[in-house]
């Protein structure tokens, strides 16, 4: 038996779930593992929409030879080269010699960089808006460079107005079953595990996201079928605002991250000090972070969520905290902007960490930097609770 789902009368996911993955990409935790998409559209011709990681290539072959039921494959469509997606090429050629290739000019290339098979005499490079005809339906290709990487592309199918959105619109995640995300309940958990992979996976590219959302725009969408992840057809223009906010890196909610980094606790307590002070000011949905706990993907996440993030660090020989200084950096890679900060530091002998953090900040686009920081000298004194309520005062007036 095979693990196969029906979606239309024509079309089957082949992909396959990995919940025993920790890292994806050897980076990020995915507690509820990973899914890697793959689909068999049946008509005239048929098509396999790519593959799957090189782990799970048995179980998919097997998978993609159920849903073509004895019918040999015609086209292998390759919208992205990532090995967790082409890793399984290969043994699909071997199986199905007669498939042509069908991709963007750069992922040729990459084919031949991982492979070492005959690309040449199976290839057709496709370029914006080349069209392939499977009978009934009818393949548009639309490129999507730099959506995660350069050769990248999406396909569009007429018919039954389904995009095959590569990396686009994915998320962290197996698939439970429920497919659909129309059959997930609890959306709020499924949204931020889908913020936490496109602000850490795609984060960087939201100029290219942007161009594609336009094309997008022009095109009837009915179904999404991502890479990752489950599959849209309901609710398409929420999941799209979403995508429009993160890629033009606006705040999805007037609140605030709060991420600490402290040793022995003094300004972990004013880091939670500072949020029940913001929470007393009417702001909600305040998330406050322990940077040495907490992977950076989880509050990069929550940053790309919220208009203001603290950042309140103890000096460290002479230094940012480590792993506020990975924060820092890992924010200034991602390329967040449009956001207020603001800055607590502490010393016990020479606070520098506010000015060293508002210089990777200063790197930053577009980070405006609160002047109401505040020092602690090694623990928090009475007589600073004005500083605080003042910092306090100025980030809530920042979300106005
Ligand atoms: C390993 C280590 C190195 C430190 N280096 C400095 C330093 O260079 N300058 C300084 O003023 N304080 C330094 N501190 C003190 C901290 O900045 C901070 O005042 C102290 O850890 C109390 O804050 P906490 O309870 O949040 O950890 C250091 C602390 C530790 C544990």
């Amino acid at each position: 038996m095979n693990n196969i789902r029906k979606l239309t009368d024509s079309l089957f996911w082949v992909g396959v779930n990995d919940r025993r993955i920790a890292l994806f990409e050897n980076v990020y935790p995915v507690p509820t593992g990973m899914s890697y998409n793959s689909y068999v559209l049946l008509d005239e011709k048929t098509a396999l929409f790519d593959t799957v990681d090189a782990s799970f290539t048995h179980d998919f072959l097997e998978n993609v030879t159920a849903a073509l039921k004895g019918r040999t494959l015609d086209y292998l469509i390759v919208n992205h080269m990532e090995p967790d997606h082409c890793a399984s090429i290969a043994d699909v050629i071997a199986v199905y010699p007669e498939a042509k290739i069908v991709c963007t000019a750069k992922a040729v290339g990459m084919m031949k960089q991982f492979f070492d098979f005959d690309m040449d005499s199976r290839a057709i490079p496709v370029k914006e808006g080349d069209t392939i005809s499977l009978g009934s339906h009818e393949l548009t290709f639309v490129m999507a460079p730099m959506v995660h990487w350069p050769e990248v592309m999406v396909t569009y199918e007429k018919t039954e107005k389904i995009l095959f959105s590569a990396d686009a619109f994915g998320s962290f995640g197996a698939v439970d079953g429920n497919i659909f995300a129309d059959e997930i309940d609890d959306k709020v958990a499924w949204l931020s595990e889908a913020r936490r992979y496109y602000t850490n996976i795609v984060g960087k590219f939201g100029m290219s996201v942007q161009g594609l959302l336009k094309k997008a725009a022009g095109l009837e969408i009915r179904m999404i079928c991502p890479l990752h992840s489950v599959i849209w057809r309901e609710d398409l223009p929420w999941l799209i605002d979403k995508y429009l906010k993160w890629s033009s890196y606006t705040p999805e909610e007037k609140s605030v991250t709060i991420a600490y980094g402290s040793v022995y606790g003094h300004t972990e307590k004013a880091a939670d000090i500072l949020a029940g002070k913001l929470a007393d000011r009417g702001i909600r949905h305040i998330s406050v972070f322990d940077v040495s706990k907490t992977h950076p993907s989880y509050i990069i996440a929550d940053a790309f969520r919220t208009s203001a993030i603290v950042f309140a660090s103890i000096t460290y020989n002479g230094g940012i905290f480590c792993n506020m200084d990975t924060l820092l950096h890992q924010l200034a890679a991602h390329g967040l902007t449009n956001r207020t900060a603001a800055l607590i530091q502490n010393g016990t002998w020479a606070a520098t960490t506010s000015k060293q953090m508002g210089e990777i900040l200063g790197t930053m686009k577009n980070i405006h930097v609160l002047e109401s920081d505040v020092t602690i000298k090694s623990a928090l004194k009475d007589n600073q609770e004005a500083e605080l309520d003042a910092l306090a005062d100025a980030i809530a007036a920042s979300l106005q």
